[in-house]
């Protein structure tokens, strides 16, 4: 795997005893957009503030496109653009001084033909003389963005990116990082909003109590855990199940007018689907016919809270992907 950023066993004890983040073993891979989910106090802020060395790590390592944050702070630094929580801004600069600072505080040769094109790529450009006190919530944000893009960073950090806005600038943003990503950058974002992460990521790294307890594509995460329940409308009511039927653990509903069948569908999902083509058959060899039927899948809601809430679940994908981080390096 290329990997951008190579997290190794990274633990942060803050000053007041605090364990924030426990051995967290993590490859981000070149050009992707990754997600990294979690609750309230998970240890998502602070994974990216260690990344980007605003705060020491307590034990473990981490390198940014080959460079240690610690021996070779400047040059991991210069690689990462940040776009914190919060909104901090100088309110009497205008937009277009905030970026080209920014650019040079990160030792960059001046380049307004870039700051030109990333202010028009960010609908900021008619309001680059703006001074930032007069700018609505979303186009701060957005200047937030232009900030951390504006020295040419590899990765870019959104921290909670669509905390607080609308609907429409959170769709905007979205097309906004999957153009990034298309331009080659790496993206990673933390968010509360799993819909933001299932829309958005390439792959998902939840995060709980400070342990990464799964990390895995989302397409596959999605196929892996997204069980799928098939529900049959019986054409007549039965009062029990079919003792012929008991392979399969059907729920009988109330009034006995509906059978409930849980399954998985496994990475490519044939084992469901075969198995619902035998009950079928089993269905009507023991003289029961539906009327109707539908198919329901878990969404990545489901899924996250079940991994948050039974970590004994996660613990088997946890090990998994910590195994592939290790294979990986
Ligand atoms: N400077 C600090 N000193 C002591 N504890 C801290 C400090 N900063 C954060 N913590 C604690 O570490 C834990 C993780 O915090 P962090 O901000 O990383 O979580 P988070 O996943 O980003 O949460 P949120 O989604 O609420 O932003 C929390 O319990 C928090 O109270």
């Amino acid at each position: 795997m290329d990997s951008i950023i190579s997290i190794s066993a990274l633990s942060k004890t803050y000053a007041s005893g605090f364990t924030a983040l426990k051995g967290v073993d993590l490859d981000i891979r070149r050009g992707e957009i990754f997600a990294l989910l979690g609750p309230n106090g998970a240890g998502k802020t602070t994974l990216i503030s260690v990344v980007c060395g605003l705060v020491n790590a307590t034990a473990g390592s981490v390198r940014v496109d080959g460079n240690d944050i610690v021996r070779d702070y400047r040059a991991a630094r210069a690689q990462i653009g940040l776009v914190p929580q919060e909104l901090t801004t100088e309110a009497f600069e205008t937009v277009w001084n905030t970026v080209c600072f920014s650019r040079g505080l990160f030792g960059k040769p001046p380049d307004p033909a870039y700051l030109e094109r990333l202010l028009k790529a960010l609908s900021l450009w008619s309001r680059k003389d703006s001074r930032m006190l007069t700018l609505s919530g979303g186009m701060k944000r957005r200047v937030l963005i232009a900030k951390a893009l504006s020295h040419e960073p590899k990765v870019l950090f959104l921290d909670e990116p669509t905390a607080g806005v609308d609907v429409e600038l959170r769709r905007d943003m979205w097309q906004l990082v999957r153009r990034l990503r298309d331009e080659g950058v790496t993206v990673i974002l933390t968010t509360h909003y799993i819909e933001e992460a299932e829309e958005m990521a390439d792959r998902i790294g939840v995060i709980a109590k400070g342990e990464l307890i799964l990390v895995e594509d989302k397409a596959v995460l999605m196929d892996k855990l997204g069980g799928k329940q098939l529900t049959l409308q019986l054409v007549a009511p039965i009062t029990e199940i079919p003792p012929a039927l008991d392979r399969y653990g059907l729920t009988l509903g109330k009034g006995g007018s509906t059978l409930v069948y849980r399954y998985e569908t496994g990475r490519n999902g044939e084992s469901g689907d075969s198995a619902i083509a035998g009950l079928l058959q089993d269905l009507a060899g023991a003289g029961i016919a539906c009327a109707d039927l539908h198919t329901t899948q878990r969404s990545l809601e489901d899924i996250f809270v079940s991994l948050v809430n039974e970590p004994a679940l996660a613990g088997e994908n946890g090990s998994e992907a910590r195994a592939a981080a290790e294979g990986a390096r």
